[in-house]
């Protein structure tokens, strides 16, 4: 069975957009895994720990055969592979890449919660699931990301860096 899963992607050390790119390659070469759309890239002010460098954040949407917990897998691999550590919680990082929907599943495990608990209070993750899906719902709450955006408390800090031009073709965004 192919299953629809959409990952976020966020960066804020060294060469932000070679990160970006690196991880989309990767997970493209991924037997497994196809990447059906990407959002645009969005540069963001840090949310959590605020004593750290802008963050680059987009969202894509994949197919994949694999299981939650299997990609959950590779990500993290792919993660490690490009050098990310775990030293502060919110902290600064060169490739964090998380599941934030899978199918319409609730999942609740130790290891992965989806969908992924804080994306609801994230205007770095709503913003470019928007843009990829408008209608698109979240399934514990069972609202469409169009009305999660609208309560935000905080939608500053997310300003289009490089717009989606074509499939995967990004240009500077020019204010
Ligand atoms: N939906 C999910 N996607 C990715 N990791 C998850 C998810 N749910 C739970 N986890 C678990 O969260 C752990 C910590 O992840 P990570 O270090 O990326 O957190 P973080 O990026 O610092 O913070 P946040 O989770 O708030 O984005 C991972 O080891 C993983 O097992
Ligand atoms: N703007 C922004 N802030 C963050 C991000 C992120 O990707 N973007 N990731 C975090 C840990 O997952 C904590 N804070």
């Amino acid at each position: 069975m192919v299953n629809s899963a959409y990952i976020s992607l966020g960066t804020n050390l060294g060469d932000r957009e070679y990160y970006l790119h690196s991880a989309l390659q990767a997970i493209q070469n991924h037997i497994e895994i196809t990447i059906e759309s990407y959002s645009s890239i969005y540069e963001t002010e840090p949310v959590g720990y605020e004593e750290q460098e802008h963050f680059l954040n987009m969202v894509i949407h994949v197919n994949t055969k694999l299981s939650p917990f299997d990609l959950l897998r590779v990500l993290q691999d792919i993660e490690l592979h490009f050098g990310r550590e775990r030293k502060i919680r919110w902290g600064p990082r060169t490739l964090d890449l998380d599941i934030l929907l899978y199918n319409q599943e609730n999942i609740e495990t130790e290891r992965l919660i989806i969908p992924h608990p804080r994306m609801t209070q994230r205007a770095f993750v709503l913003f470019p699931l928007y843009e990829m899906n408008k209608d698109i719902q979240i399934p514990t709450l069972k609202r469409p990301v169009s009305e999660l955006i609208d309560e935000l408390q905080d939608r500053e800090g997310v300003r289009l860096w490089k717009r989606r031009s074509g499939e995967d073709v990004f240009e500077l965004f020019e204010n």
